[in-house]
């Protein structure tokens, strides 16, 4: 199980998050939801380790990650697809996907095929540059680059901003065929409420730097939705 507790994180001066608990259980589907500016990349960064916590806990399988380097957090189980992709543009997808395994506890020097069996539409794409790739075809791509280490929690954040309708139905099927395997569990950032809530098991709001409200699907009535995240 993810854990995080009194969570505060932040740049500078300016305080972000300020004192966020919340916790994804093995094989759930965990939306984060808030406002724009709220800090819900912020708070996927600290899960993470590519931004320090400033107080608080990051814990996972029963080990304390709060200090840990993102490296070993990746190596613990943590997989982080993160807003905007950040492919590699002037890396081929092959070696895109070749640094998802590097950074993992898998030992082969080859990629997978289940890895990418989601996306049979890659390896065509091997050895083509990461940037000559559409949107959707890129976050294919950065699910495949953390897909490859075998996470256990996958951190996904905002997989379908900027992406296609067509797409965004595929990344759906995706996202649910990784929780039917029942292996990975996933913490989403999605802005899309129709989207998370035909995923998710389990839903967290983020106001003023803490969890406002938190709750199961049937309790994320249309009223919550308009109280909290409409603009
Ligand atoms: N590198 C940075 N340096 C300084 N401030 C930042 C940095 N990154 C984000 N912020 C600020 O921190 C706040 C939270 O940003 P964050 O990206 O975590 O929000 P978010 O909830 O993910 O928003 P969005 O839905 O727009 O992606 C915002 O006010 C943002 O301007």
């Amino acid at each position: 199980m993810l854990t995080v507790e009194q969570l505060e994180a932040g740049y500078g001066e300016s305080v972000i998050l300020r004192g966020v608990t919340l916790k994804v259980e093995p094989g759930q589907v965990v939306c984060l939801l808030g406002r724009n500016g709220v800090g819900k990349t912020t708070l996927m960064k600290s899960v993470m380790g590519v931004l320090k916590a400033r107080k608080g806990t990051v814990r996972y399988a029963g080990k304390d990650l709060t200090r840990r380097p993102p490296g070993e957090r990746a190596r613990s189980g943590l997989g982080y697809v993160p807003q905007g992709r950040e492919i590699f543009p002037q890396l081929t997808v092959r070696d895109n996907i070749m640094i998802g395994l590097e950074a993992s506890r898998t030992r082969t020097k080859t990629i997978p095929d289940e890895a990418v069996a989601k996306f049979p539409a890659l390896p065509a794409m091997y050895g083509r540059r990461g940037g000559d790739l559409s949107g959707g075809q890129q976050q294919q791509l950065a699910f495949a680059r953390a897909l490859v280490s075998r996470p256990e929690v996958l951190l996904l954040d905002e997989p379908c901003e900027g992406i296609q309708p067509s797409i965004v139905d595929d990344i759906r099927e995706v996202i649910r065929s990784i929780k039917a395997a029942g292996r990975t569990a996933i913490l989403l950032v999605e802005q899309n409420v129709e989207f998370v809530r035909s995923v998710g098991d389990y839903f967290y709001i983020l106001e003023k730097g803490t969890v406002a409200w938190e709750g199961t699907p049937e309790a994320l009535t249309d009223d919550i939705v308009r109280h909290y995240l409409t603009v």
